[in-house]
């Protein structure tokens, strides 16, 4: 009889995603059909409340005990925890992922994985010295149907890929005319000091669909970084990126893509997603079209001479805790790399994260968007305001 591995979790933040992320780590593995890992839950922590963590643990009825934590350092100083889940701002990643390896944690951390490439090589150089796993959490890249599409791309179904195009926005303003988006300039989506803007938060996962197939499907011997020019629309009340577009020459493969993002238009208009699709790869036989969102996309049609074929993806449930939201297969991942003794993912390998922020960095720089040393420093201090709730 095999034995099930368990990866005890501990949860930095109790924000938006952390609960989905959250609630997905605890339910059952079986209802999607995987028998050889499970999760669990030891302690979440918040910034600076005690209560909110215990309300958090309460909220997402977690069994078993689960430590509460009013402070990130307690958190990662817990011994019965594995991985932190880091789930703050982007601002704040770098400084919250650098608390947890110091205190010898493995880290599944949130796209985007940092702010300035620098900063994800810290990380990735840290983790390197003391063997402890490292993985930006872009959940997009573990469904079965990203897996299949990358299958698909290997195989020559479409034949030889020459061009990758991608969207994710998502129109957030009463009128695109009266230049007001819907959020308040200090949310974290369009306020600099969170690392805020479409690109960091958004078009991280254009970019995804551009990488996993032009990049990540480059031999291993031939992996070429694409030369990157791009245009960049400043939001008029923060500064942050809101239309961003982004163009990437891989040379050498002669291959070309295209990614886009921003918040005063919506790709896939209505509520069957009908409009532009979030992905098109395109090859000399054929194209395949990913249709719904691009970091949750909802099917994918294969367009060859032959005809079409549509193909929905599927996020099974646990029909007991009414629960499944896709999350799930990246924390899979991280328990089969941690029983396995892996650092680095191979679906998200350390160098293809960096190659993206690598290029972030270019478009940033090139459209004038400039982030603040508090929140762009590559130095750790355990002390940072970023360490405990607050911001630069
Ligand atoms: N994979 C996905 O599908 C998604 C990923 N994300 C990513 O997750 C991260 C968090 O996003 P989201 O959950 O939507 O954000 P929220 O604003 O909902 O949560 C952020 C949490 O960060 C903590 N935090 C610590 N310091 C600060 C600070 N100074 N200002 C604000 N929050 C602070 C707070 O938690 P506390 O005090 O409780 O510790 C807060 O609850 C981002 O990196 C985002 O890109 C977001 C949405 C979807
Ligand atoms: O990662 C994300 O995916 C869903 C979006 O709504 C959210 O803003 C983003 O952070």
């Amino acid at each position: 009889m095999s034995t099930i591995y368990t990866l005890n979790w501990g949860i930095m933040s109790t924000g938006g995603i952390a609960e989905t992320f959250t609630r997905d780590i605890l339910t059952n593995p079986e209802s999607r059909s995987v028998h050889d890992i499970c999760h669990q839950l030891v302690a979440v922590s918040a910034s600076s409340s005690l209560k909110k963590a215990e309300d958090f643990i309460a909220k997402v009825n977690a069994p078993g005990k689960v430590n509460a934590y009013g402070s990130y350092a307690d958190l990662v100083a817990d011994s019965s925890v594995q991985v932190v889940y880091v789930a703050t701002p982007h601002s704040h990643h770098f400084q919250n992922a650098m608390l947890a390896l110091e205190a010898g944690k493995h880290v599944l951390c949130e796209k985007a994985l940092t702010v300035t490439a620098i900063q994800a090589k810290k990380l990735v150089a840290t983790a390197r010295v003391k063997n402890l796993f490292l993985m930006e959490a872009v959940w997009t890249r573990f469904f079965p149907s990203s897996i299949r599409i990358r299958d698909l791309c290997n195989s020559g179904v479409i034949g030889d890929i020459y061009r990758v195009m991608s969207d994710i926005s998502y129109a957030n303003g009463q009128s695109g005319r009266s230049g007001r988006l819907d959020f308040p300039d200090s949310h974290r989506m369009v306020n600099l000091n969170l690392a805020g803007g479409a690109l960091l938060d958004l078009g991280i996962y254009s970019l995804t669909w551009i990488f996993q197939i032009l990049y990540h499907l480059q031999p291993e011997d031939e992996k070429e970084s694409p030369i990157v020019t791009s245009a960049l629309n400043k939001y008029k009340a923060t500064g942050a990126d809101d239309n961003t577009t982004i163009l990437m020459h891989f040379p050498t493969h002669g291959t070309i893509g295209v990614a886009s993002t921003g918040f005063w238009t919506t790709t896939g208009v209505n509520e069957k997603n009908e409009g532009m699709p979030s992905a098109i790869i395109q090859g000399s036989e054929g194209e395949i079209h990913v249709i719904g969102p691009a970091f949750k996309p909802q099917k994918y049609l294969i367009i060859t001479k032959g005809g079409v074929e549509a193909i929905s993806c599927e996020y099974p449930a646990d029909l007991e805790r009414k629960w499944g939201h896709g999350m799930y297969w990246e924390a899979d991942e991280c328990a089969r790399c941690v029983r396995d003794g892996r650092t680095e993912s191979r679906t998200l390998p350390w160098g293809e994260s960096i190659a993206i922020m690598e290029t972030v960095d270019k478009v940033l720089r090139d459209g004038g968007i400039i982030y603040s040393e508090g929140i762009t420093s590559d130095i750790f201090d355990d002390k940072s305001p970023l360490n405990t709730g607050g911001s630069w």
